[in-house]
């Protein structure tokens, strides 16, 4: 391990070298950085070119990868060692989709995946055999963004054997606008949710299990199979296991993806498994150089601790892929919230930027104004597909020529005689492509950021698979309910005066 504080020092003394260095001159001085500085795998190509780093600046951050022994750690990921410190369990999720490991905790862990993949399979068969025209899946965080995002995104319209419908929020508005469009004789419902506590899912699993016609159409997905039966009555044969080594928000690839091969067949899902394990292989293989998840986890470092960016947005250039940036929030911000390092003491620089995002174009006509000319630097991650798939081929040509001109401005801006039509640049960005919006891409794409938080988080010194940090608001808000109900009143004067407005305009 190295000295965080000496290491964060190196960074920010290069980060005041390269003040004065604008990003046009950073390429203009060395314009190999263009090709150099950038990456395919497979189906996906990243370019950190328009980062504000120089090659001099990139040595310190991998002598800092090196320090922190990052190919040990990556190694000590796949091979199940007990990264989830706080928890004491490893993070197997990359043995949902590889099997890169000879550690015998991995290999089981593979063949326990395996095992479960096949009955997915048989799920996917039956329900497309029967009566079944929608299905709802129940879940809330990593329980619905990824399978959302990844069914959403992936599904080609109106071609599926099933309408999809997600639902999340507690709200009841959510459960009531989407019951009205709904046959409770021609729909399934799967209730997703790791530990099978969480309140969001359970009260709308009742509201629906009420509603259904017929019981047999209710499912699980969870690690906690007792808690199913017990409580929604769902037999053993309607549950699909998943396990305490598998974090909620790296969850997509098990049965919690099953929302994805609903949506695109098993074989359409097997294949975004095998995007993410040609990631996999490329990150646990390649030396720290040409680690492509490395370069992105340095850059992350580099915008928070050595040019003290606080933000951080992603931007796909494709509707499809619209909610990226939520599911991105989720990885990213519940890993990465921390100030404590792994050993309990307080983290002495920054972690997590917030993360947040939308969807080019439409972004240029809202945000994009503060984001050229805002006293915040916000440093992107730009998304482009280089086919979308589609015959609009004006709109294909408009859409490539915005995001090359977004990534083009905002690093290198414009000057004019009006100060209020300056462009100052200096916006840094990172290119992320994939070649066409197929599983195996998006597969490798998510991956890629998996496993880029999972190198921020050992650069930091912090656990990101643990999420202590939403515990709370979960016990004040069960201990608010009989307040709610008028049975008790709240003990902080606040919040008491919250609920007599809350409650007197009920
Ligand atoms: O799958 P579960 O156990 O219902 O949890 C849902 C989500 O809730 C959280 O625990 C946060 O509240 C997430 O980490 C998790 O993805």
């Amino acid at each position: 391990m190295t000295n965080p504080a000496a290491s964060h020092d190196a960074m920010r003394t290069h980060a005041t070298r390269l003040q004065t260095t604008s990003l046009r001159s950073l390429v203009e001085g060395d314009p190999a950085r263009a090709t150099d500085f950038a990456f395919r795998i497979g189906p996906l190509y990243v370019n950190f070119a328009r980062q504000g780093y120089d090659r001099e600046a990139l040595d310190q951050l991998f002598s800092l990868a090196e320090a922190n022994d990052l190919a040990g750690r990556i190694r000590a990921l796949f091979d199940g060692e007990p990264v989830n410190t706080t928890e004491h369990r490893p993070a197997l999720h990359t043995a949902l989709r590889s099997d890169l490991s000879d550690a015998p905790v991995a290999k089981a862990a593979h063949a326990q995946a395996i095992d479960v993949r096949a009955r997915m399979r048989g799920w996917v068969q039956a329900l497309a055999a029967g009566p079944v025209t929608d299905i709802v899946s129940i879940g809330i965080g990593g329980s619905d963004l990824g399978p959302r995002l990844a069914a959403g995104a992936l599904s080609e319209p109106a071609a599926g054997r099933f309408r999809l419908h997600f639902l999340s929020n507690i709200d009841g508005n959510a459960v009531e606008r989407m019951l009205a469009e709904l046959d409770p004789a021609r729909t399934a419902v799967l209730l997703v949710s790791k530990s099978f506590g969480t309140r969001e899912t359970l009260l709308n699993g009742e509201i629906l299990r009420d509603w259904l016609d017929d019981a047999s159409r209710l499912y699980a997905i969870t690690a906690n199979v007792d808690r199913a039966r017990e409580a929604f009555d769902i037999p053993a044969e309607r549950v699909l296991p998943m396990w305490d080594w598998v974090g909620g928000r790296y969850s997509l690839w098990s049965a919690v993806g099953l929302p994805v091969a609903l949506a695109i067949g098993m074989d359409g899902f097997e294949a975004m498994l095998a995007g993410a394990a040609e990631m996999d292989a490329h990150v646990l293989r390649q030396p720290l150089r040409q680690n492509v998840a490395v370069w992105h986890a340095l850059t992350a470092v580099w915008n928070r601790n050595a040019l003290g960016l606080s933000t951080q947005a992603v931007l796909p250039y494709d509707d499809r892929l619209k909610l990226l940036p939520n599911y991105l929030q989720q990885l990213v911000m519940e890993s990465l919230g921390k100030s404590v390092r792994a050993d309990g003491s307080p983290v002495t620089c920054d972690t997590v930027a917030a993360w947040w995002g939308g969807v080019g174009t439409d972004s240029q006509h809202s945000f994009f104004q503060a984001l050229h000319q805002g006293t915040q630097v916000v440093p992107l991650d730009l998304i482009g597909i280089a086919d979308p798939g589609h015959d609009y081929r004006a709109n294909r040509d408009e859409l490539h020529a915005n995001l090359l001109a977004q990534s083009e401005a905002l690093a290198n801006g414009d000057s004019h005689d009006d100060p209020h039509r300056v462009y100052p640049g200096g916006r840094p960005s990172t290119w992320l492509q994939l070649d066409r919006l197929e599983p195996r891409a998006l597969g490798a794409l998510l991956a890629l950021y998996e496993h880029s938080v999972y190198l921020q988080g050992v650069i930091w010194g912090i656990n990101p698979f643990d999420q202590f940090g939403v515990e709370l608001g979960k016990q004040l808000a069960s201990q608010l309910l009989p307040a709610l109900a008028g049975d008790a009143d709240a003990s902080d004067p606040v919040t008491r005066e919250l609920l007599a407005q809350l409650r007197g305009r009920a």
